[in-house]
């Protein structure tokens, strides 16, 4: 039998006459390896077709070409090699490389008194651009935190002393009595509200980076919130957290505020975008607070 030519409807002409910013695939499956953990991510790649006339991309270059992140870790160098690939298959076509990498990556975090320690899953997404020679890197991660009202703190403290008050008024103070109000009902006649929230870190990386900087990223922000949501927890870390929190009041523009002032002391970031938001457990809705920053050119 004779071999029959494929046709190949992506090399005809275009019925109508126009570039197209973003073609590709989304969702491709993928398993990748962040820091030698292998992930089960999903996908999104795709070039700008400039080539007014070309009816269609070349999907399937552009998915080999994915086989690259199989073994590899990832990093802005593998990202760019995997880009720039894209673009070299698609010559005369394509001016513009894109790739979006999302997941899930597992921390093992340690409790904060008991010998213990459980898994926390931070979502992660790695948005990669080649416009020419000209890469971009954005990395964009979730942390999830714990924030108690200062204003419900205070509010709260009020109603305790003026229970103080009226259990004490005219009485002589004995210790003994004193103590064990503290340890009713009546000495925490009101507590404050707090809730989980979750700190969505947008980090623009310096394309030249050796590794990514995920996992320490990670830890940079929790130490910075100071209330990381967490995992195993017998009573003696939940009453570590009970204090920890007591300790950390904040409203949403000061959990905002802390990351910006630390995420500027993070190396390799060109700018960032920080966004906040808190659960409200008072309001059925949210308080949210962003910041932005990049670095001044020199
Ligand atoms: N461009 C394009 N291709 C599509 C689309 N949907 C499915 N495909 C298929 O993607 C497959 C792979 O396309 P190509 O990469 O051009 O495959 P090919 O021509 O065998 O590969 P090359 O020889 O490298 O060009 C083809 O069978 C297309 O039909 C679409 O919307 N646009």
């Amino acid at each position: 039998m004779n071999a029959l030519t494929l046709p190949d409807i992506a090399a005809q002409a275009a019925r109508q006459s126009l570039p197209l910013d973003w073609v590709g695939m989304c969702g491709i499956a993928l398993p990748v390896l962040l820091a030698d953990q292998r992930l089960n991510a999903k996908a999104d790649a795709g070039v700008s077709l400039d080539d007014a006339q070309a009816r269609g991309i070349h999907m399937s270059r552009l998915y080999l070409a994915l086989a690259m992140l199989e073994q590899e870790n990832l990093t802005p160098a593998l990202l760019r090699r995997v880009l720039q690939d894209f673009l070299d298959s698609h010559e005369g076509l394509a001016t513009s490389a894109y790739l979006r990498i999302h997941s899930d990556v597992l921390l093992k975090r340690p409790a904060l008194v008991s010998p213990l320690a459980g898994w926390k899953s931070y979502p992660i997404s790695l948005d990669a651009r080649l416009q020419g020679t000209v890469f971009h890197v954005e990395l964009r991660v979730d942390v999830s935190y714990s924030s108690t009202c200062p204003c419900s703190a205070a509010l709260s403290r009020q109603l305790i002393q003026q229970q103080f008050v009226d259990d004490f008024a005219n009485t002589p103070l004995q210790h003994a009595d004193v103590l064990a109000w503290l340890g009713s009902t009546r000495g925490i006649v009101a507590t404050p509200h707090s809730q989980r929230s979750t700190a969505q870190l947008c980090l623009h990386l310096d394309g030249v980076l050796d590794d990514l900087p995920l996992i320490a990223a990670i830890n940079h922000a929790e130490a910075a919130l100071g209330t990381a949501v967490q995992t195993a927890v017998k009573r003696a870390d939940e009453q570590a957290f009970a204090l920890a929190n007591g300790q950390n009041l904040m409203f949403c523009e000061d959990a905002a505020r802390r990351l910006h002032l630390a995420l500027q002391r993070f190396p390799g970031l060109l700018a960032f975008d920080v966004r906040v938001v808190h659960s409200e457990s008072l309001h059925a809705h949210d308080a949210v607070a962003e910041s932005h920053w990049h670095q001044e050119q020199p």
